[in-house]
């Protein structure tokens, strides 16, 4: 049995941590302040005692030991947002229209591509702050969203963004202004098409432009002068297309692929193991989340929906603080969760919640309905682990209070129809609600997934490539998949979309099994055990633990080689004379190895090319090589072995490359 390493200090600080900030926000010091006022005796010997999750909801509300606080606090919740500012976007366009005056008149290519980009910077912003049509009739009769988004269409078009050009002026005329009888309008749609190398089309518009303008022939003339001159931008496509299944999906567990099952054991609960034939490669799964949120960094940087690098931002119509990049995402983040987040999106930041708080509020916010907001998540609770073994008081006080904040939230919100009154009190279904969302709370603290996108550089694809956590996600099957110290598969993300490739092939039956962090190529077996004790609830036993493996850098070259007799399956010493047989403890036949180490130099020769290929940057082919090395291997020999590893951890990369990826 391996030593348990149980610190609880550590594992209370680690279970805090999924659900606030200590140093950052106000929600911490409002559990400190509830925490006293309820006292420790009460806490202990009532609130901990408490059998379910609808008690602990109740109590919070309702024990005059605790609900005065909590109340009197809740009762403050307030929309915090990011305003638009109709004045900081006409300021922000007027700037934008002087860079791209400027440009028209630069000599040098390279400084008229300098002012369009500074002018789009500026467009960019202009679009972000300016209010929904009508709202400050004050300014531009209203239009100011209008005007800004049919600037940038100008400047995008100089920049030879046909397609974003495009998606603006459409979104110009959806905003209010006047399309149907502007000749300017139809020009603009012909400099765009022209720009996506559309000559059909821009003609078409030309043509209608042309019958708009009768005698006025001399703007059509200019517009065909500028559309000669435009240059459609080579915009790199984004090759990151979801993978197919090895052998299509297992009808019993969706997103995973019929090469794996899910099985169960007393120790280790529900786990994902391999059917037959999973080979190295074969991709297990990919899967939607369940929810998914984007970190608060990247508010900026990517698109709230698809979690995807933003090129050309599409702003809510009522928030500044979050953007989508295409008129397709804000759509559907506008119409479902994002309508009943839009003006808490500072507040979920100030409070100092964790991302993880946020994935829960989603499941509720994204629902079609409150019902169905229910019946999931109370699935999840149900399905999911979620060690309420482990639970201490404090830790479901300070989950209570959350869930009590998040379903306030939801209360200010409207997401409950209109209230007849502005206090916190909730109502039964009110109740239910904070309820379930304390369940979802405990089941994302153990199965939430990080998210990340690979940022490479704009030289090579994996010189100086790194790993970016953009947000988290819950995801359903992939909730299954148990840990090991050396994983067996290896997960990125296309877009938020989970996928899973195997990095070994799977004998039947064989764990397929991911890593939780704790890794032994550069954490120690003490160290593990800690983390995995402290952030998981278990005592991990997988093959690596057992047999102790030195840290990546402390391997030596040495491996261990199957006893090549029929049906022996045991491992035997790199021999020391290779021209003598030798003696296998087990089925007691003696062997020789020779030919092992023979195919052994072939796979080594396999990763050298592979290696080769991703100095080449040629992904595909890299990942061709890396598989039938690691396939040979794996026949031959076992881990631990240091080129092999190092095969492994490469595949991971190439694979993570086919993934998302962004440049900085
Ligand atoms: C994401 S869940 C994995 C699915 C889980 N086994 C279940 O039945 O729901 C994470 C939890 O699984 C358990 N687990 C994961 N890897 C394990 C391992 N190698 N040995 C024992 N338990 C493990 C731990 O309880 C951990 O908190």
């Amino acid at each position: 049995m391996l030593n348990m390493e149980y610190d609880p200090d550590y594992q209370k600080i680690c279970s805090t941590r999924t659900v606030q900030s200590d140093k950052k926000g106000f929600f911490n010091e409002f559990y400190l302040d509830v925490r006293d006022a309820c006292g420790d005796k009460w806490l202990q010997n009532y609130f901990g005692k408490l059998k379910s999750n609808a008690a602990r909801i109740l109590s919070i509300f309702s024990d005059r030991e605790i609900c005065d606080p909590v109340l009197g606090v809740l009762e403050h919740v307030q929309p915090v947002y990011k305003q638009k500012d109709v004045l900081l976007s006409t300021q922000r366009r007027a700037q934008a229209d002087k860079f791209y005056l400027m440009s028209s008149t630069a000599e040098v290519e390279q400084d008229r591509t300098e002012l369009l980009q500074q002018a789009l910077m500026h467009a960019n912003l202009a679009v972000m702050r300016a209010p929904a049509p009508h709202l400050d009739t004050s300014v531009d009769n209203g239009l100011t969203l209008a005007m800004a988004y049919l600037t940038r269409a100008n400047i995008l078009i100089g920049l030879g963004e046909g397609e974003a050009a495009l998606s603006d002026l459409k979104l110009a005329a959806n905003f209010g202004l006047e399309s149907k009888q502007n000749v300017d309008y139809y020009c603009k749609m012909a400099k765009a098409y022209a720009a996506m190398a559309e000559s059909a089309r821009a003609e078409i518009s030309l043509k209608i432009a042309e019958k708009l303008a009768g005698p006025n022939t001399a703007i059509i003339a200019a517009s065909r002068k500028e559309i000669a001159q435009i240059k459609p931008a080579k915009r790199e496509q984004a090759n990151e297309l979801a993978p197919a299944l090895a052998h299509g999906e297992n009808p019993a567990l969706s997103g995973a692929a019929n090469v794996v099952k899910l099985v169960e054991t007393k120790e280790k609960g529900r786990f994902v193991v391999a059917n037959e034939g999973l080979k190295t490669g074969d991709v297990v799964l990919c899967e939607n989340p369940v929810a998914a949120c984007l970190l608060p960094n990247f508010f900026g940087t990517n698109c709230h929906h698809c979690f995807k690098r933003l090129h050309i931002p599409v702003p809510c119509l009522h928030c500044s603080g979050i953007a989508f990049c295409s008129a397709q995402c804000m759509g559907e983040a506008c119409e479902t969760y994002h309508r009943f987040e839009c003006q808490f999106m500072d507040l979920f930041i100030g409070s100092g919640m964790s991302i993880l708080c946020f994935v829960a509020l989603r499941v509720f916010t994204q629902a079609a309905s409150l019902e169905d907001g229910l019946t999931t998540a109370n699935l999840l609770f149900e399905h999911l682990c979620s060690h309420q073994d482990v639970r201490e008081a404090d830790d479901y006080l300070q989950r209570s209070l959350m869930a009590g904040f998040l379903m306030r939230i939801l209360q200010k919100a409207l997401y409950f129809g209109r209230r007849k009154t502005e206090g916190v009190n909730p109502t039964a279904v009110e109740l239910q609600v904070a309820t379930a969302l304390l369940g979802l709370l405990q089941v994302l603290q153990y199965n939430a997934h990080e998210i990340y996108h690979t940022m490479v550089t704009d030289e090579h694809c994996f010189d100086g490539c790194k790993v970016v956590y953009v947000g988290a996600g819950l995801y359903g099957t992939g909730s299954y998949f148990n840990h090991e110290c050396w994983p067996s598969v290896a997960g990125y993300y296309v877009g938020k979309k989970l996928v899973m490739s195997a990095t070994k092939p799977h004998r039947p039956n064989e764990i397929v099994a991911v890593n939780y962090g704790p890794i032994f190529t550069k954490m120690n077996l003490k160290e593990r055990q800690r983390t995995l004790r402290g952030r998981y609830a278990f005592s991990c036993n997988c093959l690596t633990c057992q047999e102790n493996w030195p840290l990546l850098q402390k391997i030596d070259k040495q491996v261990r080689f199957w006893c090549t007799s029929a049906n022996c399956v045991n491992l035997l010493k790199f021999p020391k004379d290779l021209a003598k047989d030798v003696r296998c403890p087990r089925c007691r036949k003696n062997v020789s190895l020779k030919e092992s180490v023979a195919k052994l130099i072939k796979i080594e020769e396999l990763y050298r090319e592979a290696a080769e290929a991703m100095q080449a940057q040629k992904t595909n082919e890299a990942i061709e090589l890396f598989k039938e090395g690691i396939d040979a291997f794996f026949q031959i020999a076992a881990l631990p072995h240091k080129d092999t590893l190092i095969a492994q951890q490469a595949l991971l990369k190439c694979m993570a490359n086919t993934g998302t990826t962004f440049k900085k």
